[in-house]
């Protein structure tokens, strides 16, 4: 589907992991430690990165079998996502950071008065820290993480959600992500979807995407736009 621009939207929602921030650095230390608890050799930056992007229980099965949807011993995993969930509470903003152009193509939405709210599988535990320490939390009417609700992303669930709250209709709303779960969700829901090549698509690459666009940066995705309320 191709749509013409700018397009006339009422909410922009932003994934996080990949899309506003880049986590990938204390993910991977958090998962390094735990393996080190364990005894077991560090997994690569490179390899831990196509693990992002289902929650923190899909990636730490992912971390311990190697296998994106493996499931492991149930005692092993139960023992190791403690030992994840408490490495990574402490370090969850160490090393994260915006990508380029996010601080400023979210005041430039701000500023043409979007509603505007953010969409994540993490866990709420680490999503809401993340936000304020890395000063982007100010920014969101509305947060949901992967536990918020019953069912996550690829689920068009949340972002039907945060349609309700906004009170529009779901291609009043354009979801900005990173992989094939923020794809598959939009088009569920039946919203629109921008994708950013720089982030977390299990290694694969974005162009493969059914998507409205893929945008450089949240920036340029700003320019794409335009306020329908
Ligand atoms: O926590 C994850 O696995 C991914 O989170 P995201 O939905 O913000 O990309
Ligand atoms: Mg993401």
């Amino acid at each position: 589907m191709s749509a013409p621009f700018p397009l006339d939207i009422k909410a922009v929602v932003v994934d996080l992991d990949g899309t506003l921030l880049d986590t990938a650095p204390d993910l991977a230390a958090a998962a390094n430690r735990m393996l080190a608890d364990l005894g077991r050799p560090p997994v690569p930056m490179e390899v831990l990165k196509t693990y992002i992007g289902n929650g923190v229980s899909r990636l730490v099965k992912r971390v311990l079998t190697g296998d994106m949807q493996a499931e492991p011993d149930p005692e092993l995993f139960d023992h190791a996502l403690k030992l994840y969930q408490r490495h990574y509470a402490l370090h969850v903003a160490d090393a994260s950071r915006p990508f380029p152009g996010v601080r400023e193509g979210l005041e430039a939405m701000k500023a043409a008065g979007f509603n505007l709210a953010c969409i994540t599988n993490k866990a709420e535990q680490f999503t809401i820290p993340l936000l304020l320490a890395t000063h982007l939390h100010g920014y969101f009417e509305l947060i949901l993480s992967g536990d918020t609700l019953p069912r996550k992303k690829p689920d068009p669930l949340p972002l039907l959600h945060a349609c309700e709250h906004f009170r529009i209709a779901p291609q009043e709303l354009l979801l900005i992500g990173d992989s094939l779960n923020d794809a598959q969700a939009a088009r569920a829901a039946g919203c629109h979807i921008f994708v950013v090549p720089y982030g977390y698509n299990r290694g694969r690459p974005v162009a493969e995407l059914d998507v409205d666009a893929v945008v450089p940066s949240l920036l340029e995705a700003s320019k794409l736009i335009r306020n329908a309320a």
